[in-house]
C-alpha cells in the first residue's frame, strides 16, 4: 500500500492538511506500517520496540507475567507486548530483529516468511485499557474504559488476576495515553498530568515490590513507562512522585517520536513500594 497524496488532492486541501500529508507521505515509520495490513497497528509500535531495545529488553524479561497497556487503542504496543510474551508467533528471534536504525524492517521480513502474524500459546495476562475499542489481539485482554473514572482500577485488577498471577500485580504498567490536544498549551500540560498522577496512584497499588529473597526469587521492582509532555510542572511530577519511588528513573525521546512534539517517556525502574502518596 502506498501512501503518496495526489497533486489533485494535496491542491483541494487546507495548507495545514496538506504539510499533515506530505510528513506522513515521507515518514519512515508510517510507510513501513503502511507496508502490510498485518503488520503492527500504529506508528507508537515503533517506539516501544525503541525503548525495549535500548533499555535492556525489559518486555522479554522471563519473570514477566503480567502487563498493563493504558492508552492501548488502535493495538500496536499491546501487539508488542503479545509478541514478547510469546502470543504472537515471533518467526524471527529477537537477535535476528535489528530494529534500530531501521525499525521493523524485519517485521516485513517476517510476514514475507509466514504470510501474517500467528498466534501461539504464550505466558502471562496482557490488560489493555482504552477510551477506544481495540480489535482483538492473542493474549491481551481488552477492556473500554475510561481509565480516569472510579471503576477503572478495580476493573484492571480483577482482569490481571488469573490463576498464574493470583495476586493481580502487575510486572510492568504501560501508558502511551494521551488526551485530545486542545491547543492550549496549558491545558493540554494538565490533562496529561491528569494522567500522570491517575497512572501513578494505580502503580502505587499494583506494581509489583522487588521479592525479598533475591536468591529464591530473581521478581524485581515493577517498571512503568509514563508518556508526558516536556515542561517545569512535568519536572516538578517526576521530582515528587517518580524519583524517590523507583531505583532509577530515566527520560526518553525515541527516534520515532515527532521532534516537533512535546512528548516523551519516562521509564521508571525497580519500584520500591513505598507508599507516602
Ligand atoms: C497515542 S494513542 C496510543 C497508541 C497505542 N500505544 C498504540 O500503540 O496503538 C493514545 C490513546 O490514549 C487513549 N486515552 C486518552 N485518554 C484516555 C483515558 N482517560 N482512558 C483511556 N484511554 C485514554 C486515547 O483514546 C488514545 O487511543
Amino acid at each position: 500500500m502506498s501512501f503518496r497524496p495526489s497533486d489533485i488532492l494535496k491542491k483541494n486541501l487546507s495548507s495545514s492538511s496538506r504539510s499533515w500529508l506530505v510528513r506522513q507521505s515521507r515518514d519512515p515509520y508510517v510507510k513501513q506500517r503502511l507496508a502490510s495490513a498485518t503488520s503492527y497497528r500504529s506508528r507508537s509500535a515503533f517506539k516501544l520496540l525503541e525503548i525495549d531495545k535500548n533499555w535492556g529488553r525489559f518486555l522479554s524479561r522471563d519473570e514477566i507475567c503480567a502487563v498493563v497497556d493504558l492508552g492501548a487503542a488502535p493495538g500496536g504496543w499491546s501487539q508488542v507486548v503479545a509478541e514478547k510474551l510469546g502470543w504472537i508467533n515471533p518467526a524471527l528471534s529477537d537477535e535476528d530483529m535489528d530494529i534500530a536504525p531501521n525499525f521493523g524492517l524485519n517485521e516485513r521480513a517476517r510476514i514475507d516468511k509466514f504470510g501474517s502474524w500467528s498466534s501461539t500459546a504464550g505466558r502471562g495476562v496482557v490488560v489493555a485499557v482504552d477510551l477506544l475499542p481495540i480489535a482483538p489481539i492473542p493474549g491481551v485482554h481488552t477492556l473500554q474504559m475510561d481509565f480516569l473514572s472510579p471503576q477503572a482500577a478495580g476493573a484492571v485488577k480483577t482482569a490481571l488476576s488469573t490463576p498464574e498471577n493470583p495476586s493481580g500485580m502487575a510486572d510492568i504498567i504501560l501508558s502511551d495515553m494521551a488526551a485530545n490536544f486542545s491547543g492550549n498549551r496549558v491545558r493540554d500540560v494538565e490533562s496529561s498530568l491528569d494522567i500522570c498522577h491517575s497512572v501513578f496512584q494505580f502503580a502505587k497499588d499494583n506494581l509489583h515490590v522487588a521479592a525479598a529473597n533475591h536468591r529464591t526469587d530473581k521478581r524485581r521492582g515493577g517498571t512503568l513507562l509514563l508518556k508526558h509532555f516536556e515542561h517545569p510542572l512535568s519536572k516538578g511530577f517526576r521530582e515528587e512522585y517518580l524519583d524517590p519511588n523507583f531505583n532509577s528513573v530515566n527520560y526518553i525521546k525515541p527516534s520515532a517520536s515527532r521532534a516537533g512534539s512535546a512528548e516523551g517517556y519516562w521509564l521508571c525502574r525497580g519500584w520500591k513500594g513505598l507508599r507516602s502518596h
